[in-house]
């Protein structure tokens, strides 16, 4: 153990009286969440920052005796793999962070890893988590955007921050509700590094969301007050007035809205402090066309600059749309696959849409009105496919299927997947296709277990890298009915 090692394994035991001991471990295969599984003393270990193959000293974050497992970040390197390069962003950095008396801070936990080392990781992960959880035997090629830097730097156009108690933007330590103030995101697209917004007395809010285009100029930024601010109409006022102050000096395609939500799923009420509530996020592709999207303050869009042209021509390429289809395009967001299928479907076909939240359907109504044949159904994919199946002759308007059999499926739940019962609800439509697209292997795993059990196959299986430097990863799955279950729908 170095005398930094020492002074690490010192402030770990502050916070933790479990934490703190530095363990020399041989770390072994990367598991989903971004850590390798490392064994002490019969012990399993999650190992964060390391690679497998490597012996690194590592930190004890998250231990006990009664625990089933423990956690530990690298903070020294005893034998490198030769896929280690140094951080690419020094607060992220576990080794320096750790050097320091800190900890890293979250969302970047692959940027010790070269990219191409990185896929394959990714690659081994997907593997994995499919034979452990989906209990079945795929494999999927990794591929990256093409123009990404080596670095793996430079891509989210969508950026979170917490804000410290004197009221700088600030990123979690990972697992931790301790905040670390930044003044700059290495993973951000450039844009957001030029607006500055470091410089910024944010007091009185709790997060601070930023979109920034990758193609464009325009920049959303959203405040969520503290809930003793929001809670309080007169403070909130205070608030709103210094925001507005201060905001001024930024650049004038930069809006700025206050953002209260009750619920989860309940409309955000914003608040315009200047600009707009909503901006254009322009999608071009060059075998599906361009189209242009609204998209709220609150609403979803695809994180890295390109990944939504990635996922259009993906999803468009496995749907093969023909004139006249029915495609149902569960979890649709402000529809951005919905705008291109309909396209392909034509007059005579139909979209249907279904989004839970009130605002990203607001804004799915508003791309998609020139569309007459795509179909906003706003609600929890379940309840909509329940009534589907239940009431298949009802108006698409009443919550039926106007008589007509769903072609094909895209679904693109959010991490948690879409589960038993709406895979079974998706199943029971009968369709010849599934196209899915996820972002988490656990959950894909999880529902492709039940897609199977109820006789479908995987035809082909993509998994997109759309978040480097982190061990996030983006699938695109085409499921198709297998012989037993064409031949049981023709018995039936
Ligand atoms: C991963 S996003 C995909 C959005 C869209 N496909 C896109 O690419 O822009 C998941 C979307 O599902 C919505 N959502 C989450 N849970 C839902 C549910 N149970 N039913 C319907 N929509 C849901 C979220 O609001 C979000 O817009």
């Amino acid at each position: 153990m170095t005398s930094t090692d020492a002074q690490t394994a010192a402030h770990l035991a502050e916070q933790d009286k479990d934490a703190g001991e530095i363990l020399t471990l041989e770390v072994g295969a990367m598991a989903h969440g971004g850590h390798c599984v490392a064994r002490h003393d019969g012990r399993v270990i999650f190992v964060r920052h390391a690679i497998p193959g490597e012996i690194v000293n590592a930190a004890v974050t998250a231990g006990g005796e009664d625990a089933r497992f423990w956690r530990a970040d690298t903070v020294s390197v005893v034998r490198p793999s030769e896929f280690r390069r140094s951080h690419q962003w020094k607060l992220a950095d576990s080794i320096r962070a750790h050097a320091s008396g800190r900890h890293p801070v979250g969302g970047a936990e692959f940027g010790h890893i070269t990219l191409e080392h990185q896929r394959r990781l990714k690659a081994q992960v997907f593997r994995d988590t499919m034979t452990r959880i989906g209990q079945l035997n795929v494999e999927a090629q990794v591929v990256g955007v093409a123009e990404d830097e080596p670095t793996g730097l430079h891509w989210r156009t969508r950026n979170a921050f917490s804000v410290t108690s004197s009221g700088r933007l600030a990123m979690n330590v990972h697992r931790s509700a301790t905040v670390v103030p930044v003044r700059n995101i290495p993973l951000g697209v450039r844009q957001l590094d030029a607006l500055q917004l470091w410089d910024i007395d944010f007091s009185g809010a709790g997060r601070v969301e930023v979109a920034t285009p990758g193609h464009g100029e325009e920049v959303l930024v959203v405040i969520f007050p503290l809930d003793a601010v929001a809670a309080n109409k007169k403070l909130l006022e205070q608030h709103i007035g210094q925001w507005r102050k201060r905001l001024i000096h930024l650049p004038s395609k930069v809006s700025v809205v206050v953002g209260l939500r009750s619920q989860q799923f309940g409309p955000l009420e914003m608040i315009r402090l200047r600009g707009r509530t909503w901006l254009n996020e322009v999608v071009e592709t060059e075998k599906y066309g361009s189209h242009t999207f609204r998209i709220s303050g609150d609403g979803f869009w695809q994180v890295h600059r390109d990944a939504p042209e990635t996922l259009v021509n993906a999803v468009m390429d496995a749907l093969d749309v023909q004139p006249g289809q029915v495609i149902a395009d569960l979890y649709g967001g402000a529809g951005l696959f919905s705008k291109f299928i309909a396209d392909g479907v034509g007059e005579d076909g139909v979209v249907l849409s279904v989004e839970a939240s009130p605002g990203a359907s607001r804004d799915a109504r508003k791309n998609l009105h020139d569309t007459k044949q795509a179909f906003v159904i706003n609600g929890l994919t379940d309840r909509i496919l329940g009534s589907w199946v239940q009431r298949p002759h009802a108006p698409i308007a009443k919550g039926g299927l106007a008589d007509q059999r769903v072609d094909s499926v895209v679904l693109d739940p959010p991490r948690a997947g879409a589960g038993r019962a709406t895979i079974t609800r998706i199943h029971q439509l009968a369709a010849e296709k599934i196209v899915y697209v996820s972002c988490d292997p656990a959950s894909f795993a999880r529902d492709t277990k039940w897609l199977v059990e109820h006789g479908w196959e995987i035809e082909e299986s993509t998994i997109y890298d759309l978040f480097p430097d982190t061990f996030h990863m983006e699938m695109v799955t085409t499921f198709r009915p297998s012989a037993a279950l064409r031949q049981s729908r023709n018995d039936a």
